[in-house]
Formats: structure tokens, C-alpha cells, sequence
């Protein structure tokens, strides 16, 4: 039965596969360990977040499904996380957004303070845990335009600037405390529903706003800054404001990091392929791993050739030491824990084949133009035993592999469908 088999035994034989290509995976399952995964904490409520009052504007994202067990409060949302992480190999972060402030307070956004977020931090040092975070900049009455930093009001644009401001703040302090700089990520909804008359001055406007909230200068060591582009959104067909020339401009001129959502582009635009291009132009990149069908629905990713070819762009450029991997999905009709472990799962798996890729071999080959060698050792390389190599660094993190990650997930599954 899958999971049950002999792991010692089979990842014997599997070294000494991957050791005939040249490829040492003890090597490769240490890289691996040493990268983390920052898990969205958004997957857990689907997107709902924990304020007393909220707007209705969702920002044209929208989790589907009414699967039981959703978490409905700080200590729910935790209690899942930590069974997620018991799942997972490796040590990670956890990433998240504003709306998931704990405190009996009701500030609005514009007020958000570090401490209503204390027991984050609280949580992520008995776990060994870094934090990233985010503004929300929807679900509120003041985005009910689909328009937050680039509304023509000035009025509307000052309140998410400080809200900006603030999570910035409270971003850098989260780094601080955890001796881990926590990114901080600006994605805003805004955008157009028809064709719009004056694209330049929203696009002003943003950028004004931006510079407004970026003015504060931090530590590289306490919080890096990221900015997040979107082709278009629900109710912002016609015109994204913050467009990925918009954003990738803006990063390159102010030294910001650049987020790439898997989700926020055409649909046959490849990501991997921008990788290496904006990295010459970029000094930190943030990745929102995400699987897009047909438009940014936000599933959860699959071990898929978006992702391998992700992963293996991140290993074979050396892009990770420069790469925060952020995770963005969100699905409601399975279970909201389930979720969670098979997307950062399959983001290892995707990195632990990079890894195992006879990367200097192939490479060599490309300079001298021997494209068949390269394709055929790239197509007899998937015959080789990967999943051996990740049943042993599971076994060594102790977290089950195959029928006993079903089983573990399912029982938790039935102890949290009774939440109301
Ligand atoms: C909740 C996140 O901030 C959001 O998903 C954003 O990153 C995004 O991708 C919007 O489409
Ligand atoms: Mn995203």
C-alpha cells in the first residue's frame, strides 16, 4: 500500500539511480529543506478574515464552495495551520493578510496596530515559524469602487495609504521580532469595468500613492516590500490599474521586490519563462504560486508542468537565495486543510525534481547545441524514481506519505466539519 512501502530500501536504490546521472540526493533533500514555503492563511477561511465589520467588495477574487470545517476565528485558523505544518516537511511561514487581525478591538483599516497582530507573532516563534503580510486593501466600504489607491477622491486614496503605511509598520516589526524580514505584498484591486478615457491618470495616482506609502524607510533584514500585478479582475475587465508593465516599472525604479501570480497573466503566458527576464532588473522577486483555469480561479496547485517548469527555473538560474514562494489559492468545496498540504506538498515535490536534474549535464549540452541529447536526457530523467527520494525526506520529517496522509488528513477533516 502506498505509504506503507520500505523507505530505507527504496531510497537505496533511488540514490544510487539518481548517483549514475551524477546527481547526489542527500544534496538535493538538504536544498530542499532549506527553502521555505509561505503558506497563505487566506486558504483557511476562504478569504473571509477575522474584522467585526466588513465591507462587501471582494476585489473581484471569490473562494467557491461551502465545504465544512472553515475556521472562524484566530485560534480555529491556528489549530488548522498546525496540522497543516505537522504535514509538511520542512520549516516555513506563514503569510497573512490584515483582515486577520486578533484582537476585541474594532479598528478599521486606517488603525491597525502591531498589536492586534501580537498573537501571530506569538504563535509563529513557538513554531519556528517566519511571517510575511498584506494589506487588504477590499472587503471594505471604501473599495467599494473597485478603486482604493488610484480613486480620484484623495480622501479615499489617504485612508489606504495609511492603511499601507501601517501595515508596513507592522510588517517590519513581525520581521524584527522573528529575526526574519517579512515581506510585505501590495496587491489593490483597482481597475476599470468598461473602457476607460484616462488610463495615465489613474496610473499617476496609484504611483503618487505608492510613493506616498513607500516614504518610510526600513531595514532589508525587518521587511521587504512587494508589489503585485493583475491582467484583469471580476468587475475590472477593461483596465487593471496596477498592470504588470505598471508594477515591474515601478520595482525597477524603487528597488521594491516584484510579485508574479501564476494566475495574472494570459493564459499562455508561462511565468517560469519571466523569471530569468525580470531578474536582470530585479533584485527580489516574490512568487504567488497559484493554478489559474481559464481565468484566476485560484485552485490548488498541482504537480503540474507550470510548476515543475517553475521550480526548475528557480533551481536552474539560482534564483531561490533572491525568491520568496508564496502560495495563493483558494478552494472551498474540499477540505480547507487538505488544501493547504497538497499545495505546499507539491511545491517541494516540484523543487526536490528540480534539484535531482542533472542540471550542469543538460545545461552543457545546450551550449553545444545538442538539442537531442538535452531533449532525450530531459524525457529519460522523468523515468527516474523522484517519488523514492521524497518518501525518504518525509519519513526523515516524520510526515506520512501516500494512503497515511489520506487517512490523516480525512480524520481531521471529521473532526473540524462540525464547526458551525
Ligand atoms: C488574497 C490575496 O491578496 C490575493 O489573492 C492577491 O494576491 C491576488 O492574487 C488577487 O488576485
Ligand atoms: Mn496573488
Amino acid at each position: 500500500m502506498p505509504g506503507e512501502g520500505d523507505v530505507t530500501n527504496n531510497y537505496d536504490l533511488a540514490r544510487e539511480a539518481f548517483a549514475g546521472w551524477g546527481v547526489d540526493t542527500d544534496a538535493a533533500i538538504t536544498a530542499l529543506s532549506a527553502v521555505p514555503i509561505s503558506v497563505h492563511c487566506w486558504q483557511g477561511d476562504d478569504v473571509g478574515g477575522f474584522e467585526r465589520k466588513s465591507g462587501t467588495s471582494g476585489g473581484g477574487i471569490q473562494a467557491t464552495g461551502n465545504h465544512p470545517g472553515r475556521a472562524r476565528n484566530p485560534d480555529e485558523l491556528r489549530a488548522d495551520l498546525d496540522f497543516a505544518f505537522a504535514q509538511i516537511p520542512g520549516r516555513h511561514r506563514l503569510n497573512l493578510h490584515a483582515c486577520y487581525l486578533d484582537t476585541a478591538e474594532q479598528p478599521d483599516r486606517d488603525e491597525i496596530e502591531y498589536r492586534h497582530f501580537a498573537s501571530w507573532v506569538d504563535w509563529a516563534k513557538e513554531n519556528g515559524l517566519g511571517l510575511d503580510f498584506n494589506p487588504t486593501f477590499f472587503a471594505h466600504a471604501k473599495a467599494d469602487d473597485n478603486l482604493t489607491l488610484s480613486h480620484p477622491d484623495a480622501g479615499i486614496r489617504d485612508f489606504w495609504i495609511e492603511h499601507g503605511r501601517r501595515c508596513r509598520e507592522i510588517a517590519a516589526a513581525m520581521g524584527r521580532e522573528l529575526g526574519s524580514a517579512a515581506v510585505n505584498n501590495i496587491w489593490v484591486p483597482d481597475g476599470s469595468k468598461d473602457t476607460p478615457v484616462d488610463r495615465m491618470a489613474a496610473r499617476r495616482r496609484l504611483e503618487a500613492s505608492l510613493d506616498a506609502m513607500f516614504a518610510e524607510t526600513f531595514q532589508k533584514s525587518e521587511l521587504i516590500d512587494a508589489v503585485e500585478s493583475k491582467l484583469f479582475g471580476i468587475g475590472v475587465e477593461s483596465m487593471t490599474v496596477g498592470s504588470h508593465e505598471f508594477y515591474l516599472g515601478y520595482a525597477i525604479r524603487k528597488g521594491t521586490a516584484l510579485c508574479l501570480d501564476m494566475g495574472h497573466f494570459h493564459p499562455t503566458e508561462s511565468v517560469a519563462d519571466k523569471l530569468s527576464a525580470v531578474a536582470l532588473s530585479v533584485e527580489d522577486i516574490l512568487l504567488h504560486v497559484s493554478r489559474p483555469v481559464r481565468w484566476d480561479s485560484d485552485h490548488v496547485v498541482l504537480l503540474n508542468d507550470d510548476l515543475l517548469a517553475m521550480a526548475q527555473e528557480l533551481v536552474f538560474a539560482d534564483l531561490l537565495p533572491r525568491t520568496r514562494i508564496g502560495l495563493d489559492f483558494f478552494d472551498a468545496t474540499i477540505s480547507r486543510t487538505a488544501a493547504w498540504v497538497v499545495g505546499v506538498r507539491n511545491m517541494q515535490k516540484a523543487l526536490l525534481r528540480a534539484f535531482l536534474l542533472p542540471q550542469a549535464r543538460l545545461k552543457a549540452l545546450e551550449a553545444r547545441l545538442d538539442y537531442t541529447a538535452r531533449l532525450v536526457l530531459t524525457e529519460e530523467a522523468r523515468d527516474l524514481p523522484f517519488a523514492a527520494v521524497w518518501a525518504e525526506y518525509c519519513a526523515r520529517a516524520e510526515v506520512p506519505v501516500g494512503e497515511a496522509l489520506l487517512g490523516r488528513l480525512e480524520a481531521y477533516q471529521a473532526a473540524v466539519s462540525g464547526r458551525g
